[in-house]
């Protein structure tokens, strides 16, 4: 029986593949998932010191001329108390002494001889100005990253100012991919005029690999339960097999006989959604199994609703549930009713567009595209600016059209 789709989000959500990881350099992570939880293991700064190239004084003495009694570089270890009436020249970056209460810059100042300066008139200084005290970035044993975090050149900042070479991250999931349907020939292929080329392959292995998957490329069965049996037997060392075609009814619809006959467990039989309602999901062993429709665009709007979720969860995310955007419908719109539908669009920033010409059966949508709306079942009508709910799909943020980003 087909499921609805808050049922089927939470089949997804209660899904525990097992996860499998490695330890690699932290060059090599980006867009790795990490398997362990990283602690600061020192604090940052790591001491008290100079936020400017200036000199290092007792707030106390700022209207005094100061003797500079030494220069304290970046990197120098030392260990310096000011006397009164005392300062030291300091570098950016540079430890400050132990009592030091103001870093004045060195253009604030005025030079008197070789060795003594003051403070030029007018500048006011606060106590503690430009010193970045010790672990105010970062303090000792503070989390940094979660077991499930994304790793990307932000983490990479974190793990490198601690030190860290190495991290455990999860192994990318495996995922097989192979299309069914006699009409197919790949796009490398001669084509007859009767014949297509599949583009659904292509277009699941391109995507599962944007998405931090291994991908193999399994090949093409032919319209019957013989060949799709062999294909998907060589596919069980995959943690997820992707096909497409072949899931309704029609007379050379084998896809589901074929995995009926395999032991597969069927955990979705059918959403109850527009475009994609065929798709089933389901299990051999430890192998999840996602069965999409032949329809191009069903198939890639249903990816994009459940199957990325289903990834989230093999490349080991906690980032588990879509995130959506706020912006207004650009042009009024009517449905049918009855049905979850998913609505590709092109969201310019303020306007979701919906894309007009939008067949389940249609290749030239989702490049268009580069988000959907889901609209409830009871819609039939939504005014021009209607606050939407849009979740991104092809989401750079850069754009086109050259504008004035900044807010004033
Ligand atoms: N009597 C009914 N017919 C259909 C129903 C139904 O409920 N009752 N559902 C319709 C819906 S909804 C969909 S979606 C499709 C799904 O059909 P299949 O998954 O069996 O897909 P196919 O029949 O194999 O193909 C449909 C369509 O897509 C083209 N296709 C297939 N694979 C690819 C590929 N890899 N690359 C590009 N295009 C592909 C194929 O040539 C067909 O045109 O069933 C409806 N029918
Ligand atoms: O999945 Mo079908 O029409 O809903 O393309």
């Amino acid at each position: 029986m087909a499921l609805n789709i808050n049922d089927t989000l939470k089949i997804i959500e209660n899904l525990y593949p097992s996860l499998d990881f490695e330890i690699i350099p932290i060059e090599e992570t980006i867009n790795r998932i990490s398997a362990e939880n990283i602690f600061a293991n020192c604090s940052l700064p790591k001491f008290d010191n100079s936020a400017m190239d200036g000199y290092a004084i007792l707030f106390d003495d700022r209207n005094n001329e100061l003797d500079v009694i030494d220069t304290i570089f970046a990197g120098d270890n030392t260990n310096i108390t000011l006397n009164k009436n005392c300062c030291v020249k300091i570098m950016t970056g540079a430890k400050i002494p132990s009592n030091a209460t103001a870093i004045i810059p060195k253009e604030e100042t005025k030079l008197l001889n070789n060795n003594k300066i003051k403070i030029k008139n007018k500048i006011k200084v606060k106590e503690f100005q430009h010193i970045k005290f010790i672990g105010e970035d970062i303090s000792l044993n503070e989390k940094l990253i979660n077991i499930g975090d994304r790793i990307n050149f932000s983490k990479i900042t974190l793990l490198s100012s601690q030190g860290i070479s190495h991290l455990k991250v999860y192994k990318k999931p495996k995922i097989a991919v192979f299309a069914s349907g006699e009409e197919l020939k790949l796009h490398y292929e001669k084509i007859e005029d009767y014949q297509i080329y599949n583009s659904n392959t292509p277009t699941f292995i391109a995507r599962a690999k944007e998405l931090g998957c291994e991908v193999t490329f399994m090949g093409q069965a032919k319209d019957s339960v013989e060949s799709i049996k062999e294909l998907i037997n060589n596919s069980l060392n995959a943690d997820l097999i992707i096909t497409s075609g072949g899931v309704s009814v029609g007379d050379a619809d084998f896809t589901k006989e074929a995995f009926q006959t395999l032991d597969f467990d069927t955990i979705i039989d059918g959403i109850i959604i527009k475009p994609g309602k065929p798709t089933i999901f389901g299990k051999i062993k430890n192998t999840y199994i996602l069965n999409l429709p032949g329809n191009p665009l069903a198939s890639a709007l249903i990816f994009e609703l459940f199957g990325r979720l289903i990834i989230q969860k093999l490349i080991g995310s906690n980032n588990l549930y879509h995130n959506f955007i706020l912006g207004k419908l650009s042009n009024k719109l009517e449905i049918k009713k009855g049905k979850y539908t998913i609505i590709p669009g092109m969201f310019d920033g303020e306007y979701f567009h919906v894309i007009e010409k939008r067949s389940p059966g249609m290749v030239n949508v989702l490049s268009k595209a580069n988000s959907m709306i889901v609209l409830d079942d009871e819609i039939e009508k939504l005014p021009k600016d209607y606050m939407l709910k849009i979740l991104p799909i092809n989401w750079k943020f850069f754009t086109d059209i050259k504008k004035d980003f900044i807010t004033k």
